[in-house]
């Protein structure tokens, strides 16, 4: 039995562009979470991941690819929050979901000629989008996130039929990794309390937005078990980075210049060693979605300052490098770094 309802599907996909203030709030909704994603791909320069200089490890993508595929989950962003809208998550509930999640996974790889740009995004952004359409406006994030980590905990009863050995089942079986599967269940622990407090304490230490993000990328990547970093270099790969990206928030994030010079290692070391940190930049669309959807206000949970992330940032002030040096949309990278 199909899960889709046909009548409704039709109507999402002939929508014209969603557009981000006004419109039905499914709409509403799955632009910001379109937006989220864009944004999170154009941040330059991110370490191993695709951004304006290019494709990082991946040298099937590049930033035109990714905001294509962005786009094309838009509708179905759309049917997910239409079907959760003020619903309880039930198994139901968690069956459509799923359907819808492939049916997005399907037009990812449509829109991009069968490369993986967002599936790893899809299941993260799409489990956000419906809890927040579960909840009314100004829900504060961590019961929208809850809600989230609720819907991923029913067993979809149709995926053992699309059961495929993916890298995250491998990394599962090799390591006992629990990755994206793990961090929604568990309530999105990384966004929660790493990427949203280190957005919010790099804003306040007076960093231009650019810096704010990559602090906060960094953020996830010190602590987050990313099988996509374990699926291409072993568990060695990711602690290693785990530890690299931790030496970066302790010298005072990106804008110090010890910090650049070790950002900038940890940058050349993924380029080189082809590792990239999918899951975090997965976190870090996700958190710029929630403060979008939620509302600045309903971002209230000081949890990361509580637990001292105040300390991993240091002094995040000092402007220097190439990082710090502009003002306007993007961060520029290294002159040079496009090449590389
Ligand atoms: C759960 C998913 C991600 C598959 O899990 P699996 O671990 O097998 O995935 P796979 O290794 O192929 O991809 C995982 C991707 O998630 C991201 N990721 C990896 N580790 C982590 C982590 N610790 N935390 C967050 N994201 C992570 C990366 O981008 C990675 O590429 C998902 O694709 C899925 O089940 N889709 C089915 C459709 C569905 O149920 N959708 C729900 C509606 S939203
Ligand atoms: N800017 C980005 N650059 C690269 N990957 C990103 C970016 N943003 C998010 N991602 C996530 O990283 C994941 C890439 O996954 P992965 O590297 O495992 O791809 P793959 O092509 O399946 O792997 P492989 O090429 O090793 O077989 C995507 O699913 C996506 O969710």
């Amino acid at each position: 039995m199909s899960v889709v309802d046909p009548a409704r599907e039709t109507t999402a996909l002939s929508r014209s562009a969603p557009n981000l203030d006004a419109g039905p709030r499914a709409d509403r909704l799955a632009a910001h979470a379109v937006r989220a994603l864009i944004e999170e791909a154009a941040l330059t320069p991110k370490p191993g991941l695709v951004d304006r200089r290019g494709g990082g490890a991946h040298p099937d993508m590049d930033l035109h690819l990714m905001e294509r595929s962005a786009e094309a989950l838009g509708p179905a962003f759309a049917l997910m929050a239409d079907a959760c809208d003020s619903r309880a998550p039930d198994e139901a509930l968690r069956r459509r979901l799923g359907a819808l999640g492939r049916r997005a996974e399907e037009d990812m790889l449509t829109a991009t000629g069968g490369v993986n740009t967002h599936r790893g995004a899809i299941w993260a952004l799409g489990l956000l989008v419906s809890a927040t359409a579960i909840h009314p406006d100004g829900t504060p994030a961590a019961e929208i996130v809850g809600t989230a980590g609720r819907i991923a905990r029913i067993p979809d009863p149709a995926v053992a039929r699309y059961a495929v050995p993916t890298h995250g089942a491998r990394a599962l079986a090799r390591y006992g990794l629990r990755g994206a599967r793990g961090e929604a269940a568990d309530g999105f622990p990384t966004l929660v309390s790493r990427v949203l407090p280190v957005l919010r304490i790099s804003r306040a230490a007076g960093l231009d937005e650019e810096h704010a993000r990559i602090n906060a990328l960094i953020g996830a990547l010190a602590v987050l078990d990313d099988t996509c970093l374990a699926h291409r270099g072993g568990v060695a790969a990711l602690r290693e980075v785990q530890r690299m990206a931790a030496d970066v928030l302790e010298a005072g994030g990106t804008s110090t210049t010890s910090g650049y010079e070790l950002f900038t290692r940890l940058d050349d070391t993924l380029r080189r060693d082809r590792l990239s940190p999918g899951g975090s930049a997965d976190l870090l669309a996700g958190a710029l979605f929630l403060e979008r959807a939620a509302g600045p206000d309903a971002i209230a949970s000081r949890a990361g300052e509580e637990r001292g992330e105040m300390d991993v940032i240091g002094d995040p002030v000092r402007p220097a490098g190439p990082v710090a040096a502009r003002g306007g949309s993007g961060v520029r990278a290294r002159p040079g770094d496009a090449s590389r």
